[in-house]
């Protein structure tokens, strides 16, 4: 099995604190932190760009996991890149050339991601296996935090995790995961979980609580603990 990573989005941080929020996130048991841009453009929110990315670069060593909702997206990989990023997720919809992107953000020495919406079909990664270190499975149409999780992702977690099988891919979800819903998307195959809501609410004295609660019900849907 792939090693369980719990990744807070910054979405739902305290923002006017934001470095503050990262580091106690992180010692609270964060494995790698999730950085949503969004353009207003390729989904219907705008949240922040590079220099947030390298904003947040400056206040931990963590590792970065942006995931860019932007379209075009050819003209930006270059700047997160050096932003700090240490792994790029595009969208096979944000760019015409998926696999010529995926090239990009490896030739930079990143680790490349896929992002499937809710209704964009698992043949979208089919031809690019060679090319990706990562699935995205969306489990929430992208755009906002806060939002219920899609049952569906479910059956679709099943079936990239059958397409990636003995591949160097780890496969993320990403939208509604709580400590409800961890279990059953680790239960089908996700191995890094995305959490903006469920580990932010109730500010930093409740981080490490609700980190704990992620975690363990993914680690008893993986058979981790008896
Ligand atoms: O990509 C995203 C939205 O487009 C976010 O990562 C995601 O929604 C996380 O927020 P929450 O855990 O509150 O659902
Ligand atoms: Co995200």
């Amino acid at each position: 099995m792939r090693p369980l990573a719990i990744l807070p989005s910054v979405l739902a941080a305290d923002w006017a604190h934001i470095g503050d929020s990262v580091q106690k996130v992180i010692a609270a048991g964060a494995d790698i932190v999730h950085l949503d841009v969004m353009d207003g453009h390729f989904v219907p929110n705008i949240s922040f760009g590079p220099d947030m990315v390298k904003a947040i670069r400056g206040v931990t060593d963590a590792r970065l996991d942006v995931h860019l909702m932007i379209a075009p997206v050819d003209p930006y990989i270059e700047a997160f890149a050096k932003a700090g990023a240490d792994v790029i997720t595009i969208h096979p919809e944000a760019g015409p050339h998926l696999h010529r992107s995926l090239g990009a953000i490896r030739q930079l020495g990143k680790k490349a991601g896929v992002a499937l919406n809710p209704a964009t079909p698992v043949s979208a990664i089919e031809h690019v296996l060679g090319e990706i270190d990562l699935v995205l499975v969306m489990s929430v149409n992208p755009g906002f935090g806060g939002q219920a999780f899609i049952r569906s992702s479910l059956e679709k977690l099943d079936r990239v995790r059958a397409m990636t099988a003995g591949r160097d891919i780890d496969i993320e979800v990403d939208g509604g995961i709580t400590a409800e819903t961890a279990g059953l998307v680790a239960g089908a195959g996700a191995n890094w979980l995305v959490a903006g809501s469920a580990v932010f609410k109730g500010g930093p004295t409740a981080y490490a609580g609700n980190i704990a609660a992620i975690r363990k019900a993914a680690q008893l849907a993986r058979g981790e603990l008896a």
